[in-house]
């Protein structure tokens, strides 16, 4: 714009300024906020712009567990919403504590991908194929740096009488492939929304199916969130809320509350409109399945409850059923 029409035009009123999206670096991060920028584009004709936001958990080597769970990308990101150098951010839901934050708001939960989990193998195997060519003194090696997963892929070894080894590791999505494809691992496990969110779906050589491996609470799904104090901005986002989303992650996000579990403790959980396709099954009933084990496979307690109430008393009473068959015990040490 130039200041040479200025004198002719009558004034016209100040245009909205873009929306400020902070994000953190990585590929996943930025398609992430990618994604959803263009929604709120469409959603509310306003402009978006992002702004990077580094973390100590981008720089940190230490293993993720030690340095208090996922929770560290999220922080920055808030610190920022707080001190009013963003406007939005966006978080994978999964890596989300289930504390609401004071002064923030979830303004929505757009429609969940893909929420399980995927293995990237050597030579194209599944699971079953790599296990069956292992034996006990050459076991296939399995990279995940997830007790859940972890625990998940002993039990299920366990029961097919099969070898695995578990590895832990952990590092960007391209780090994680990058053990596959040089060598020193068999295969790693991923979210397929996050290879799917990076135009990587395609190297999955197996999406695994939910019998075998339940996902983390709220895995697939993103999180928009901004400040309490901007209750039009929040009303403008909910635009991009999908109501049977928020349902599911919430039945999720409640029963692990409930445990007292953080997000790297071993437990699995999937809500959705009847997410087993049981024919007869009303699509309005919710469905919570949910597993928690000893990493090492040995004792897993998976239970299973359907409501057509609210999600989060789905959550609570399964919680509580798991916890009275001992869920607490199996844990170890909780998570902060
Ligand atoms: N723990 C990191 C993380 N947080 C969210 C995703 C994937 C995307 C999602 O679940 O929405 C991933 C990577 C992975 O687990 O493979």
């Amino acid at each position: 714009m130039t200041g040479q029409t200025s004198t002719t035009s009558p004034p016209s009123p100040e245009p909205a300024p873009p929306l400020r999206l902070g994000t953190r670096r990585s590929a996943l991060a930025m398609a992430q906020s990618g994604m959803v920028a263009e929604a709120v584009v469409a959603a509310t004709g306003r402009q978006v712009e992002l702004v990077e936001i580094t973390t100590y958990g981008d720089t940190s080597r230490e293993a993720l567990a030690q340095i208090g769970g996922t929770g560290v990308f999220v922080s920055a990101l808030r610190d920022a919403l707080l001190a009013g150098t963003i406007d939005f951010a966006v978080h994978s839901l999964k890596d989300l504590p289930t504390a609401a934050p004071e002064g923030l708001v979830l303004a929505a939960v757009p429609e969940r991908e893909d929420p399980r989990d995927a293995l990237v193998a050597r030579d194209g195997l599944t699971l079953a194929e790599l296990l069956e060519k292992a034996d006990p003194l050459h076991p296939a090696r399995i990279g995940t740096g997830s007790p859940r997963r972890t625990a998940q892929l002993h039990a299920w070894a366990r029961a097919e009488g099969l070898a695995i080894e578990t590895v832990p590791i952990r590092g960007n999505v391209d780090t994680r492939i990058g053990y596959v494809r040089d060598g020193r691992l068999d295969g790693v496990i991923l979210a397929a929304a996050g290879l799917n969110r990076l135009g990587r779906l395609a190297e999955a050589t197996e999406v695994i199916d939910t019998s075998v491996m339940l996902p983390a609470p709220g895995q697939g799904a993103l999180a928009i969130e901004c400040a309490a104090g901007r209750p039009e901005l929040a009303a403008a986002l909910a635009a991009l809320d999908d109501a049977a989303t928020r349902a599911a992650v919430t039945a999720e996000r409640t029963l692990l509350a409930a445990l007292e579990a953080g997000c790297s403790a071993p437990v699995g959980a999937l809500a959705g409109a009847n997410p087993a396709g049981v024919p007869g099954n009303a699509d309005d009933e919710l469905e919570l399945r949910a597993v928690v084990g000893t990493v090492d496979g040995e004792t897993v307690v998976q239970m299973s409850a359907t409501g057509h109430g609210a999600p989060d008393e789905l959550g609570r009473g399964l919680a509580a059923r798991l916890l009275a068959a001992g869920a607490a015990g199996l844990m170890g040490e909780r998570a902060k």
